[in-house]
């Protein structure tokens, strides 16, 4: 449950490289956990290596699924993304209905972490993969959250907003509605400043894309977020 009080979240994307000093300054950097995930080409191999290559350093490590095929053994959680405003209804529960029919059984629940998704960029992947409906009103946005929180009883539900920074009203008033359901938020986070604004009203953010483009600028985002109390 240590994942209710992260504040930072480094997200490697294993479809990306990333160089073993790069991985170890993002490792070492006082982030709360690393969060391996992205929309496409997430492969076995992918997921593996980065869970090979980051279990050298103590920092926890959690697996976003994508897919079912490249999920393995091994890390300490499994995050399971539902995406509320989608229009197909595979990216909400039939994959999950799926995945659960064939490896119910098995399954660890203690390890596996739901998240209410709600996708407010029209132009990123996982928008366009999901068909998410994006033109969302405030009030459309604060009812997502309250149905993830008090009647799907969801731990956590992520605003996000995928290669481009957000609208903090957006943020600020979802984050007015919630209470035992985490705001995770993430998107488009490239400065010091930026990383501060979302961490007044979420309870973590998440740092994805900018640790390819501008590893400096990433470093400096996790004292950023904790720095906000
Ligand atoms: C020990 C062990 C093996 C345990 C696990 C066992 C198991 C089989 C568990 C399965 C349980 C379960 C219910 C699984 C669900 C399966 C599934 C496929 C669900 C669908 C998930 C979903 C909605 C995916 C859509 C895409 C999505 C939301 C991805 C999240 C990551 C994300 C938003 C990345 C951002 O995009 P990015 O790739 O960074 O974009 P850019 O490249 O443009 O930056
Ligand atoms: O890659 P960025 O735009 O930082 O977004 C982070 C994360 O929310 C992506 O799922
Ligand atoms: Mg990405």
């Amino acid at each position: 449950m240590e994942y209710l009080n992260w504040r930072h979240v480094f997200k490697l994307d294993p479809a990306k490289e990333i160089t073993d000093e790069a991985l170890e300054q993002i490792c070492e950097s006082g982030t709360d956990v690393i969060l391996v995930g992205g929309t496409d080409d997430v492969t076995l191999d992918g997921v593996l290596d980065l869970l090979v290559r980051v279990r050298r350093f103590s920092v926890p490590i959690a697996l976003e699924i994508s897919n079912v095929d490249s999920i393995t053994p091994g890390y300490d959680y499994y995050f399971i993304p539902s995406v509320l405003n989608s229009r197909d209804t595979k990216w909400v529960k039939d994959l999950h209905h799926e995945a659960i029919k064939e490896y119910g059984d098995v399954l660890i629940w203690e390890e596996l972490v739901a998240e209410g998704y709600c996708v407010l960029n029209p132009d990123c992947k996982v928008a366009q993969v999901t068909d998410a409906k994006t033109d969302l009103t405030v009030e459309d946005v604060v009812a997502y959250a309250r149905m993830a929180e008090n009647y799907f009883k969801l731990p956590i539900f992520y605003l996000e907003y995928s290669g481009a920074y957000g609208d903090i009203e957006m943020v600020k008033a979802t984050a007015e509605v919630l209470n035992e359901t985490k705001l995770f938020y993430g998107g488009g986070i490239t400065s010091v400043e930026q990383a501060k604004e979302m961490a007044a009203y979420a309870n973590t953010v998440v740092v994805g894309n900018i640790i390819y483009d501008d590893l400096k600028a990433a470093l400096k985002t996790v004292q950023a977020v904790k720095s906000v109390i």
